[in-house]
């Protein structure tokens, strides 16, 4: 039995000619949040559709808690919380009424935790009872973020969640994020492109490109071992270098991304003409997902 929550195995989807998932593997341990970084249009949005079952797969296979994604018992449907990119808020009934509407389907609904959130993020009596669809995009962002938290999922899965919210709006999920749903052992797995968010929360982080995840790792030890190495092609030794990831060529140099501090790169860095930098977040996000122009 796999000790995975998500287990992903050759997983192939695609839209018309338009192929997103390419014999994807991915693993999702318990208790692991990931961010999940890949270009507009990667297959981001695709990818957690899958993963939750709510796709259908041109190939491959999806696991989740042990149970085909795409038929899940009531039981492990629980078990999810999910924020969609697009809010999929029923947007007719009041942030009252569709809570209650949802607090109906969950055995394990924190009413207080919902209490609470709401007040905390400026739900007062008047937004609490106007249709959901009068409120701002960041209110339906922070309102379909309750609802994915109310019933202390042991999954969440945010598609995007901060893109419509203000600086304080995402500190304040940013804190309930870390403080309350990390701290419990909740595995979460979220898309954005806010990467300095990223690097405040999420412990792994999975590049997606070519639909295939391309790069996954602990974002400290990512960054650590990440350099760039600029060259003559002529300065660099013939073959591939230690923990190559990349190689692109512009105008007369090479450009090798590389996840290896050693001695080849101790000996490299010593070189005349051979530049070799660190990689921030940015530049390693640049770097995994840009197209490579051998
Ligand atoms: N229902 C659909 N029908 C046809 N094509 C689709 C559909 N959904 C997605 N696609 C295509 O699949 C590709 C991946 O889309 P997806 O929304 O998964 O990307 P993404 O990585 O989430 O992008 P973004 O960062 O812009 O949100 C895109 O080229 C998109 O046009």
């Amino acid at each position: 039995m796999s000790t995975s929550l998500v287990q992903m195995s050759s997983v192939t989807k695609h839209f018309g000619a338009r192929q997103v998932l390419d014999r994807l593997d991915w693993q999702v341990a318990p208790g692991q949040v990931i961010g999940l970084l890949g270009r507009n249009g990667a297959g981001k949005s695709t990818l957690l559709e899958c993963m939750l079952g709510l796709r259908e797969l041109d190939g491959g296979s999806i696991q989740l808690f042990g149970e085909e994604a795409a038929a899940l018992s009531d039981r492990a449907r629980a078990g999810i919380g999910y924020v969609p990119q697009k809010s999929d808020l029923f947007e007719w009934l009041t942030p009252t009424q569709m809570l209650d509407y949802f607090q109906a389907m969950y055995p394990r609904w924190n009413k207080a935790k919902v209490e609470n959130l709401l007040s905390r993020w400026g739900f007062d009596a008047l937004k609490r009872n106007s249709p959901i669809r009068k409120l701002s995009g960041g209110e339906q962002q922070r309102l379909s973020i309750i609802r994915a938290l109310a019933h202390e999922p042991e999954l969440l899965v945010l598609d995007e969640p901060v893109s419509a919210l203000d600086p304080v709006g995402r500190r304040d999920f940013l804190r309930e994020l870390v403080d309350q749903v990390i701290e419990r052992g909740t595995t979460v797995v979220f898309s954005t492109h806010i990467l300095s968010d990223l690097e405040r929360v999420a412990f792994d982080l999975a590049f997606l490109k070519d639909g295939r995840i391309a790069l996954q790792g602990q974002t400290d030890a990512l960054l650590e071992g990440a350099r760039r190495i600029v060259a003559a092609p002529h300065a660099l030794p013939a073959g591939r270098l230690d923990g190559e990831l990349r190689r692109t060529h512009e105008g007369a140099m090479t450009s090798v991304i590389v996840q290896a501090a050693g001695a080849q790169l101790e000996q490299l860095a010593g070189k005349p003409g051979v530049r070799v930098e660190a990689l921030s977040l940015e530049d390693l996000f640049i770097e995994m997902t840009r197209e490579v122009n051998k």
